[in-house]
């Protein structure tokens, strides 16, 4: 039997058949709606607890609550944040918990009752094993000396912007920016190019040739284009391209992503141009290196904020005045200055937002950021999504919404979103506008990047064959790299192969299951751990090595049988999910399934396997045992394939 979460995911291999009825924009609206809850309820039941309904014992046992905390260090820089550091008050290490950078978090005395009122609310910034760092806007006035207890909540504010945002998009949204651009997203009327495709002097002189005609197609697109950008194939590239056209010729750009990485990786590649860039967000949750680029950051020089300080200072000794005067009068007069001062720094302080906002030639953002207060009453000429495969539909509403062009850049054929709840999923809350939109337009409005920058053309070619209709050509840079070719890798049978399959078949080494249901290998952990002491042996850093598979109980596994082994410290071990959009110069992939029955569960995602091979760069090595796998048509092409074209071990000769 598959478990819940295989036939969770192997819905995600299937994409709306040629048959089904194109979507309206009413059925998507009623359709989402409810699904929009239930995703909410299963990410609070599977991440949360509600802290209200359930104790805090409960809490703390399940991660979501870190108690017993001292307050060891408080600083102040972050744009106007303050970062609070909270150790444990007993020994050294932080308990298990659930709480990750970005999570939104209430600060509570340790003994405080579940439902008291917080100390603070704020932004976690970063976990240590020995600490958490938070970002609050202002420093509790008192509390911070005892115990204290950090909960975290759920991030609510997403869910209900989707939700606004469907409401939008079914009550008279069509009269703003994108009125004309909305009937053709749902197929009622067709997308148009401009006739005359327009050239255009590239800033990037290495854009190769389907990079420019992305670019063109982009510039060229009255409404809307899809950019299919295989794995490693420069889709930033071409994206940061299309930003710097459109800005040349006028456009106020939105750049979106879902995520704050991917967010953050194009206003890192575009801060190298002359352009007024604005990055909204809270800043404990971008990257140090875009900080100065942050909205904030830049209200904070605008000359309004400056005014709007200087009324602050006359506040401040209007208020110590207040406390000196007896006079009644005189107290009302103050008071009365006092509300008019603080009506003018606020309008100081907003006109220093939208001073910043206007004058901006990038707003960049996540998908969610685009509904942010400040960006109310903003439209822009183009919207360009990032990442945008990977993003619910109902989130890309929230951005293209603002403008009356869109561009949607990524890969249908990786993984998409990952659905929490299992029902919200089988009714369709996965399934990404570019994977609709390429069903419902194809080839006209999608322009393909068909160069790639990563991998071996033996690692590419199986992807390219069965994904892409073998239209991907490997960059003469990396057609022919190998391991043994990085400086200071001897050159041995495993650093000359790229690829290598490992076969468990006939080893004694099944699969088992952990209480979650998830499915895990020993031997075969041990075998991608005897590879990989072997690239390590040949002079591979531990860095450029990453050991990959679907199960999460086997990440698991291999982590702890990692142990301390020093020379191991440094390999990634991750999920295939959890590598999407990363690279390694050598990936091992451990497939797990072993059983008579010849179950493969959710290995027949033939998007999970694309993602997990396309990771390698110069190595990529199968763990396997084919005969379990090769009872499903599209793995038994995979291991032939490697048969094939690559060196065929036992697993018996890893583990003498
Ligand atoms: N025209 C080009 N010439 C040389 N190198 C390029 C070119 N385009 C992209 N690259 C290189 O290819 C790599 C991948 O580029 P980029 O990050 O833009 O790709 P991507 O498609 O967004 O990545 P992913 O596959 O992770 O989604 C980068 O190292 C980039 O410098």
């Amino acid at each position: 039997m598959a478990s819940k979460k295989e036939k969770k995911n192997s819905q995600n291999g299937k994409h709306a058949s040629a048959s089904a009825p194109p979507m309206t924009l009413e059925r998507f609206v009623s359709t989402m709606l409810p699904l929009i809850d239930l995703e909410k309820e299963a990410e609070i039941t599977a991440s949360l607890d509600s802290i209200a309904a359930k104790s805090t014992q409960a809490s703390v046992s399940r991660g979501s609550i870190l108690s017993n905390l001292k307050c060891a260090d408080v600083q102040t820089g972050l744009l106007g944040k303050t970062l609070l550091e909270l150790q444990p008050n007993k020994g050294e290490l932080l308990p298990p918990h659930k709480l990750t950078s970005h999570d939104v978090v209430i600060l509570k005395p340790n003994k405080a009752e579940s439902n008291s009122m917080p100390l603070g609310q704020g932004i976690v910034y970063r976990v240590k094993d020995t600490s958490i760092i938070v970002a609050v806007d202002d420093v509790p006035e008192d509390g911070l000396n005892s115990p204290l207890r950090l909960e975290k909540l759920a991030n609510e504010v997403t869910y209900k912007r989707m939700k606004d945002t469907l409401v939008m998009l079914s009550k008279g949204i069509q009269k703003g920016p994108a009125a004309d651009l909305i009937p053709i997203l749902f197929g009622s009327s067709p997308p148009l190019f401009c006739k005359n495709i327009l050239s255009f002097n590239p800033f990037n002189v290495s854009l190769d040739a389907s990079q420019r005609k992305a670019v063109e197609k982009a510039l060229s697109c009255s409404h809307f284009m899809l950019l299919h950008g295989p794995p490693g194939t420069g889709k930033t590239t071409a994206v940061v391209e299309i930003i710097l056209q459109e800005v040349k010729q006028g456009s106020k750009v939105l750049a979106c992503a879902a995520s704050n990485v991917a967010v953050d990786n194009m206003v890192e590649r575009l801060s190298a141009h002359k352009l007024k860039l604005v990055r909204v967000g809270h800043p404990a949750r971008l990257l140090p290196q875009v900080l100065e680029k942050a909205l904030d950051a830049q209200v904070m020089k605008a000359d309004n904020s400056a005014l709007a300080n200087d009324v602050r200072k006359e506040m401040k000794t209007l208020n110590l005045k207040l406390l000196k005067t007896k006079d009644k009068r005189s107290k009302g007069e103050i008071r009365r200055e006092l509300r008019q001062l603080a009506k003018e720094e606020r309008q100081r302080q907003q006109q220093a937002v939208s001073d910043v906002i206007k004058d901006a030639d990038v707003i960049l953002t996540t998908l969610t950021g685009s509904l942010s207060h400040q960006l109310q009453e903003v439209n822009f000429d183009i919207v360009i999504i990032d990442e945008a495969a990977q993003a619910l539909e109902v989130a890309c509403w929230m951005a293209i919404l603002k403008g009356p062009r869109c561009i949607l850049a990524g890969d249908h054929l990786q993984l998409p979103p990952t659905v929490q709840s299992v029902d919200a999923e089988k009714l369709g809350l996965g399934k990404t506008l570019f994977a609709r939109l390429t069903d419902l337009y194809g080839d006209a409005v999608t322009a393909m990047l068909t160069m790639q920058y990563r991998m071996n053309h033996f690692i590419m070619d199986w992807s390219s064959k069965e994904f892409y209709n073998d239209k991907l050509t490997a960059h003469e840079s990396v057609e022919d790299h190998s391991l043994h070719q990085i400086d200071g890798v001897k050159q041995t049978s495993t650093t000359d192969s790229v690829l290598v399959l490992i076969d468990t078949a006939g080893c004694d080494m099944e699969e088992k299951k952990d209480e979650e249901d998830s499915s895990f290998n020993e031997g075969e952990a041990k075998v991608a751990l005897a590879h990989a002491k072997r690239l390590v042996e040949s002079g591979i850093s531990p860095l450029d090595i990453g050991i990959i598979t679907p199960y999460a109980a086997q990440v698991g596994l291999l982590k702890i049988m990692r142990g301390e082994r020093k020379e191991l410290k440094d390999i990634e071990i991750s999920t295939v999910d959890g590598f999407q959009g990363r690279e390694k110069e050598a990936i091992i992939i451990s497939m797990v399934r072993s059983n008579t029955k010849q179950e493969v569960g959710f290995l027949s995602d033939k998007r999970r396997m694309n993602v997990a091979v396309t990771r390698a760069r110069r190595h990529c090595c199968l763990v396997c045992d084919t005969e379990t796998v090769s009872t499903n048509a599209f793995l038994k092409r995979l291991v032939k394939y490697f048969e094939d074209n690559g060196d065929y071990l036992s697993a018996s000769e890893y583990v003498t």
